[in-house]
């Protein structure tokens, strides 16, 4: 395949990220519940400080794809993956991967807030604690931290013995958000992020990725179009288990190569 082109992914035209450093290199990817095929050869690449959101009607393979990126399926079994995933240029699919270190390097937010029934300071203590031997002071920097990248320093400075579980609905998706980044990760997945959440949270939420952006390799799965078009760089296009298109945001929302896309896009269907 020449440089630059994506294999079954509106491979008429170049991809426009070519030449960006891709964190993640995905290529010929199977997955597999229980034999049956879920994911048809998927070739994408996730590029470094760039925002990749992943589209498509429900059951069209978003969130398993999303999943494979952190192994998240390795703790089920009968879920097997095949292809290449490269994170760094290493496959992450190999069984020497360490998983632990994985799920450092690739944090993860659900689409339900999952904070820990504990406080907010450790909540994100908790997670650094399996890493790391911080001193007092170092983790109190790392709480803080983390706590501002997550845009919730703010809210939560004065109380941070407080349960987590006491926040609301997008105070604790922040949480979450924080809690990945303690780890010092460079990938972070986010899986609907903002489908439990009002208005409000989800505009805080968007604007908090779009600050991620500068320092993380981000993907995120949406039903939300409105919000892939305002958040992403990227935009992947998924249906029934294939990658359909794959390119720069604007122009797979202006100028789609494959009717598929078109129809998905203008509300036709999904
Ligand atoms: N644990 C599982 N066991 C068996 N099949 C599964 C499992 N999880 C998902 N699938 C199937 O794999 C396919 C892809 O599902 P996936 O959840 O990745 O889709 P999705 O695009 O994220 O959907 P949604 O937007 O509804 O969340 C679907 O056909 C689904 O039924």
């Amino acid at each position: 395949m020449p440089p630059g082109m994506v294999a079954g992914a509106g491979a008429e035209r170049p991809i426009a990220g070519a030449g960006l450093p891709e964190k993640f290199t995905v290529r010929n990817l199977d997955f597999f519940y229980d034999g049956y095929r879920a994911l048809k050869d998927i070739t994408l690449p996730l590029y470094d400080r760039q925002v990749t959101a992943f589209i498509g009607p429900s059951g069209c393979g978003k969130s398993t794809l999303l999943r494979i990126l952190n192994r998240m399926y390795d703790l089920y079994p009968k879920q097997v993956a095949t292809g290449e995933v490269l994170l760094d240029g290493v496959n992450i699919l190999s069984p020497k991967q360490d998983l632990n270190l994985l799920r450092a390097r690739v944090g993860m937010v659900f689409q339900k807030p999952t904070p820990f029934p504990m406080s907010i300071y450790d909540n994100i203590a908790f997670g650094v604690k399996l890493y790391e031997k911080l001193s007092r002071a170092d983790m109190d920097e790392r709480v803080e931290f983390s706590l501002r990248r997550a845009a919730l320093w703010d809210e939560v400075k004065d109380k941070l013995r407080q349960n987590g579980m006491s926040l609301s609905g997008g105070q604790q998706q922040r949480l979450c958000i924080a809690r990945a980044i303690a780890v010092k990760p460079s990938v972070l997945l986010l899986d609907e992020p903002t489908s439990a959440l009002d208005p409000i949270s989800t505009a805080k939420c968007e604007e908090l990725v779009d600050e991620l952006r500068s320092d993380y390799c981000i993907a995120i799965v949406t039903h939300n179009m409105q919000q892939a078009a305002r958040i992403s760089n990227f935009t992947a296009f998924m249906y029934l288990g294939e990658l359909i298109e794959f390119g720069n945001t604007e122009e797979i929302f202006t100028n789609p190569t494959k009717e598929k896309t078109s129809e998905y896009i203008t509300g036709r269907f999904g």
